[in-house]
């Protein structure tokens, strides 16, 4: 371990019972002035695209050591609020953000002062354990830790937020509250000082919100700044947050501490009837039930509390690095007069793991999450089985027939177009089903984009790979086809090269395309692609269409396994009938327009269409990832 890094676990508590444990090595301050979000929707009665604007011109300050909510009604822009102060996304955002002082503009995609962000969904991994969770998210992000440290430091936070007793419960069986807390832990690993949870109460029971924002309070207490929108707290809920950031129609109404909040609003004219939840109160006058200006009230609230105004945020930063005893190193002159040292103080000191090290624990965990759904790939083995089965029955034989030339064409037909379609469909709807999860686990960066394709890639290339050998081993047999090694041997190469590449084409497809359109448009290619060579000779395709017969990579795999049975000079076949027209090999190729196939060729084009599809797939990703 680095010195650096040992001193920077000092500060956390790492092995050092004299500071307080979990608290993270910087404070945020996050400023923002005038953030304006508008984004041109297609209205169908105008038939054409009309500006939306979310956020009109919001302005506020949120301070380490403090929970704060981002209330207001449904549509008043909290979510869009969030994602962009996060950096999650940042889509017609203008306006201006300042962590620690120090400026990024808002339609910026870059860092938020290491901020990590707990969206709405629960993005776990349901078939790992909470254990296992914790402790592969500590191995990707703390590099520098040993594993004894890792291990301390997630029993530590597990104990933080009332986990341990869950620790080897599989994710899928923890209830909405625990995986709440899962999702807290996971980012807490790197100890963040910038946290944004977007709606952690929805959907829990008033005693599981409860302890959620309890919790939540003790984190920021610890010098973090916590932000979070909340629909609709409690009473007993609202008591714990400490300050307030509420929105209507894309204004803020209130920002400041709830403690001002009523004498705020009563400024404004608007009482909080006895015995009412302020929060409650404070939605329905965001909601316009009480019929009041809304920018007016907004307007004379921030008159009452002065203090709050953006100005005033950094001033409160020596009272609040006193109250977390802050090194002295990291004071507030020092921030607003040194830019480069803000940026690294701001940024997460936890070191992630390389890219090799990333790639062994993306397979690690691939690996524990395929043991416990292995039934997927059983059944695909077991399909693979079965049609070899079905079709070894049906064309018992027909490979050392000459009066079943044509049945066999049929079976090496159906052959590809199987392999071509469990390898597409296999995977189309891996990344679509992946893509939330993997959002949130990128964006927090736990792991670079090569890494986890590679550990993807690593499981499912193999897999196809069995799947074809099962399939082919048993039907080519069973058909009689010739065992020559030269001609077996191509014909299973091709068969799975041929799967292969389809596979890369429908993770292009599930990576590009929404998830309703993939599973409908990987077919119509395979259909598309599968009728030049089969069909349709070359000489028989309309001029506008031969484009698609050379870039058909399903036709190519099929030259190359009928080549493979048929041609190399094959002596005349047994016929066991008074006339068999293809008794002669090179007579049915020359009919079927193979009579010259380019072995190496057609290999190439399916080799370098799997290549050319996976590096699309990997440019696509990466952009839907940083796309802000
Ligand atoms: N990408 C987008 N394109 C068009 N409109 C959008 C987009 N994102 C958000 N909106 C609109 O902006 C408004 C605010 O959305 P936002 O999700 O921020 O509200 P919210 O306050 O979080 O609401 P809720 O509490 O219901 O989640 C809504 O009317 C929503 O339809």
């Amino acid at each position: 371990m680095t010195p650096g890094v040992a001193e920077d676990h000092a500060m956390v508590g790492i092995g050092n019972n004299n500071v307080e444990p979990l608290m993270p090595r910087s404070t945020v301050h996050l400023e923002f002035n005038d953030i304006n979000c508008c984004i041109n929707t297609f209205a169908i009665h105008k038939l054409r695209f009309v500006p939306k604007h979310i956020l009109k011109g919001v302005s506020g300050c949120f301070k380490p050591g403090e929970l704060t909510a981002i209330m207001g009604p449904s549509g008043a822009g909290k979510t869009t609020l969030l994602n962009i102060l996060a950096g999650y996304s940042t889509k017609g955002a203008k306006g201006e953000i300042k962590v620690n002082g120090v400026q990024i503009c808002a339609s910026q995609s870059n860092s938020r002062g290491g901020a990590r962000y707990i969206r709405q969904q629960d993005d776990l991994r349901v078939h790992l354990t909470v254990y296992e969770s914790m402790s592969l998210a500590a191995a990707l992000k703390l590099a520098d830790f040993t594993s004894h440290e890792r291990k301390e430091k997630v029993y530590e936070i597990l104990a933080l937020l009332g986990l341990s007793g869950a620790a080897q419960t599989v994710c899928r069986d923890l209830s909405g509250g625990q995986k709440r807390r899962l999702a807290v832990s996971l980012e807490l690993l790197s100890d963040p000082s910038l946290l944004f949870l977007d709606e952690p109460t929805t959907g829990l029971d008033s005693s599981a919100s409860a302890s959620l924002i309890t919790l939540l309070n003790g984190l920021a207490r610890g010098g973090r700044t916590l932000i979070a929108t909340i629909h609709q707290p409690s009473a007993l809920l609202f008591e714990k947050i400490d300050s307030v950031y509420c929105l209507a129609n894309g204004r803020t109404l209130y920002s400041g501490p709830r403690v001002h909040l009523l004498p705020a609003l009563s400024s404004a004219g608007l009482r909080c009837p006895p015995y009412h939840n302020p929060a409650d109160f404070l939605m329905e006058v965001a909601s316009g039930e009480y019929e009041v200006d809304l920018v007016k009230v907004a307007k004379t609230m921030t008159h009452f509390k002065p203090e709050q105004t953006a100005a005033a945020c950094l001033e409160d930063v020596p009272t609040i690095h006193n109250h977390l005893s802050i090194h002295d190193d990291l004071k507030p002159k020092a921030l607003q007069s040194n830019a480069k040292y803000q940026r690294s103080y701001c940024k997460s000191i936890y070191r992630s793991s390389g890219n090799l090290r990333q790639i062994w624990i993306l397979l690690y965990r691939n690996y524990l999450m395929t043991t416990r759904n292995y039934s997927l790939f059983m059944y695909r083995i077991a399909a693979h089985v079965v049609i070899a089965l079905i079709f070894g029955y049906l064309y018992f034989g027909v490979g050392s027939e000459a009066s079943s030339v044509l049945g066999n064409y049929v079976y090496l037909y159906g052959s590809m177009l199987l392999v071509v379609y469990t390898g597409k469909m296999s995977v189309t709807l891996s990344f679509p089903l992946e893509m939330d999860i993997l959002k949130g686990e990128y964006f927090n960066r736990w792991y670079n984009l090569g890494p986890y394709i590679f550990s993807i890639l690593a499981v499912e290339l193999p897999f196809q790979m069995i799947s074809c050998v099962s399939y082919v081993v048993l039907s080519y047999w069973l058909t009689d086809n010739p065992l020559e090694p030269t001609r077996a041997t191509l014909f299973l190469a091709t068969i799975v090269a041929t799967s292969l590449c389809a596979q890369a084409w429908g993770y292009f497809i599930g990576s590009t395309t929404p998830t309703k359109i993939a599973v409908f448009i990987g077919p119509v290619l395979a259909c598309l692609f599968s009728i030049f060579g089969f069909c349709l000779a070359l000489s028989d395709t309309p001029y506008p269409f031969r484009w698609l017969h050379h870039i058909s990579y399903f036709r190519a795999g099929f030259h190359v396994a009928v080549h493979s049975v048929y041609g190399f000079n094959r002596t005349k076949i047994h016929c066991a009938k008074e006339y068999c027209h293809y008794l002669t090999p090179s007579k049915f190729l020359v009919e079927m327009d193979m009579a010259h196939v380019d072995i190496g060729g057609n290999m190439a084009l399916v080799l370098s269409t799997t290549v050319l599809m996976h590096l699309l797939t990997c440019g696509a990703l990466w952009y839907r990832l940083n796309k802000r």
